[in-house]
Order: structure tokens, then sequence, then C-alpha cells
């Protein structure tokens, strides 16, 4: 089998989405998802310019030496676009392989290691009786796991919580990063009355998610993650930036609050350290964004032998086609933890048609061979690219930080 086609499809139901399609001699295509958010053009531009026409003629059986090709054979190794393009080709390459031999993804990989995949959906709210309510409705959808965010009396505007009342929040949200205001103190005061009301309304069985979005110090965060011990939370998600991996040991002596990390992460050298030193509990990088299946399996590897489990990253800025590759890699992978999950609008889920399922709290990737998103490009056509951007955070004085 030869590949004689790969194509970049860029698309915007809703959001920009981006998508590789590599076709082969023998009729056989797969896709693979390429969707950097806010910076969806740079990774086409990679994609067109430096890889796909290099591809062209390849056997598409040969992942790893292709791999190997775009990753160790380029001088200019990691970063997030490169790493992106890297993970649609390898997406793709195992999705044909798939279909070649007939087999869904999962099985390729390994087999099941479980019947389903438990999902953590996202609950916010305005102040704490709006998050109740909507911590509320995903129980009453079958949730087992919610991630909470919360806004923070006299802070106008989060990011992570929706900009109205039952509305989803959108990560990037307007053509040029609109401003949001921090005040970590405001913050911290806040959030264990947050977790306080969810367990005196829920009581213990459900598990219970937060993410900081990198914007404490570790001090402020070995703090948090003390205040929130009484809560028993499943994970405190990027409490500190992370480009300081050794600050999460200092955070770690501190509390028993299980710390994840990694959905800004593109290889296994910015999980290393955290993973060696037994510092986090949870790995987030994902299939698109740390290089594909073949990278993030290694991740995977090395993280079993430090009893660090996965909870990939799933939010609406990653395609269906992520999804569904993360869920057969979700079914396989020994250790898995949790997977987020973001629903799509209907607009994108009509563009990619997929097996997989939501039932009861948890996924299934469906039998389909490969991983069982497809897309169609006609309707694809009829959503062109929109520049949207993440939004910036500024502490009350102006100071620029972290979001
Ligand atoms: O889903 C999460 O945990 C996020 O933090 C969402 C990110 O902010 C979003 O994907 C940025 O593109
Ligand atoms: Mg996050």
């Amino acid at each position: 089998m030869k590949i004689v086609d790969a194509r970049v499809i860029v698309t915007c139901p809703g959001r920009n989405l981006v998508t590789l399609k590599i076709e082969t001699d023998e009729g056989i295509y797969g896709i693979g998802d390429a969707t950097l958010n806010g910076r969806e053009l740079a990774v086409v531009a990679y994609l067109e310019e430096h890889v796909a026409p290099a591809l062209i003629g390849r056997d598409p059986s040969t992942i790893e030496d292709i791999w190997q090709f775009f990753y160790r054979g380029a001088y200019w190794r990691r970063g997030p676009v490169t790493m992106s393009a890297i993970g649609a080709v390898d997406m793709a390459l195992w999705d044909i392989m798939g279909k070649a031999a007939g087999l869904p993804l999962y099985k390729l990989l390994g087999g099941k290691s479980r019947d389903r995949v438990m999902v953590y959906g996202h609950a916010t709210g305005h102040d704490i009786e709006g998050c109740l309510e909507e911590v509320a409705r995903h129980v009453e959808l079958g949730y087992r796991a919610v991630r909470v965010q919360c806004g923070i009396p006299g802070i106008a505007s989060t990011y992570g919580v929706a900009k109205k009342p039952g509305e989803r929040y959108e990560p990037a949200d307007s053509s040029l990063p609109s401003e949001n205001v921090w005040s970590t103190s405001k913050y911290l005061n806040h959030v264990p009355k947050l977790f306080q009301a969810v367990r005196e309304r829920f009581g213990d069985d459900l598990h219970v998610l937060h993410d900081v979005h990198h914007r404490l110090t570790p001090i402020e965060a070995a703090r948090l993650g003390k205040e929130v011990e009484p809560y028993h939370l499943f994970w405190l998600e990027d409490c500190v930036p992370a480009e300081n991996q050794a600050a999460f040991r200092m955070i770690r002596q501190h509390t028993t609050t299980p710390l994840a990390v990694g959905e800004v992460f593109n290889s296994i050298h910015d999980c290393r350290e955290l993973i060696e030193s037994q510092s986090i509990d949870y790995i987030r990088a994902t299939l698109t964004h740390a290089g594909g299946i073949t990278h993030v399996r290694r991740i995977a590897a090395l993280a079993e032998l430090y009893h660090v489990r996965t909870g990939f990253h799933g939010p609406t800025d990653l395609s269906p086609v992520c999804m569904g590759a993360a869920l057969h890699f979700d079914t396989w992978v020994p250790n898995f933890g949790i997977q987020e999950h973001m629903p799509h609008s209907e607009e994108t889920d009509a563009v990619f048609p997929h097996a997989y399922r939501f039932e009861d709290g948890h996924f299934t990737p469906g039998e389909v061979p490969g991983h069982g998103v497809d897309i169609d490009e006609a309707l694809a056509a009829k959503y062109p690219y929109k520049r949207a951007s993440l939004p910036v955070n500024r502490l009350e004085d102006g100071t620029l930080w972290h979001w």
C-alpha cells in the first residue's frame, strides 16, 4: 500500500478544527486531528509545506519510521506546532492500518483493558449556587465525575466559566484575545467553600475535579491542595505553570490532593521529571498535541512505572477525531485514570460522524475498524475558518498573568 495524497481540511462548525486526510492507492484513507487552539493555521502551514509532500509514496504501515522521520529527522524538534502535525499524521496512519486489518484501533493496540471509559464533564457557574445546579444537571445526565469551576466574588469574569448561566464556556471566544482580571487571594478564599458546598449537597461518591489553569505560585498551590483535602478531589489540575517541574516536588510535600498536569505538554521530555520524581498522579498529554498514539503510548508506559495514570485533555478545541482515537487508547491503556469530555456542538458532530457513544457516565469507542471517526467534507466546506483567540489574564493592578 502507498500513500497517494495528504490534504488538510479546515472547518469551523462553531470553532476551528483542522483535519489531515491521508489517502492510499488501495482506496483506504485515514484522518487525524491537527487542531491547535488559537494557532490553527500555523499547523496547517507546517503540514502543507513540510509534511504532506514528504508523505507521498510512503508505505502507511511503516508508522514508527514515519514518526521518526518527522521527529528525529527534523532539525527543529518538539514544540506544539510540530508535534500537532506529527500527531495528526500518526493518528491518520493508525486509522488506515485499523481499516486495512478490519480491526477497531483498541484491538491493534493490544485489546481491551476495560469495558468502558469513565469521563468527566464540566460544570461552571457564576456563583456556588449556579455551580451546584450545573453539577446536578451532570449527575442527572449520568456523569460519575464532574469538574467544577466557579466565578469568584469581586472578579468580573474568569476563564473556564461560561459567560452566561446555562451556556457552555468557549475556550477561544473572540478574534483577538479578550481580557480577564485575576485575584489569587479572592480565588484562594473562595475555592474551599465551593467544594465544601459540593460535598454537602452531593455526598462522597461523586468524583470532583478542579482546574487552576496554571495561575498559582508553588506555595499558593500547596495551600490550596491542603485546604481542599477534606473534600477528596479526584484531582487538582495545572495548579502552577509546569515549566518549573521541580516546583511540583514542593507542592507534593504539603498535600495529599492528587495532582494532574500536562495538557500543554507535547513530548515525553515535558513529562519525564514530573513522572520520575513521582510528583504527579495524572498525566494529561493528548494524542493531537503530543505526537499521536506512537508517542503518547511511550509517555503512558513511562507513567505506569511510577503509578501515574492517564487523564487526557478533551475540550471542544480537540476535534471528534482526537476524541475517537483517545477513547480507543483509553480502552486499551493499562494505566487509565479518566478522560475529559466536553460535548461538541451538533454542527461539529454532523461534520464528524463517529462510532463512539456515551452512556451512564462512560464512553465506548465502537467496533468500527480504525478510530471510527469520519469527516463529511461537503458539510465541512460550509463552515469557513474564523480567527479565534484564547483570552489573557491580568492581575487587578494590570500585570499580565498566567491564564
Ligand atoms: O479542558 C481543560 O482542562 C482546559 O484547560 C481547556 C483549555 O484551556 C483549552 O483547551 C485551551 O485551548
Ligand atoms: Mg485544563
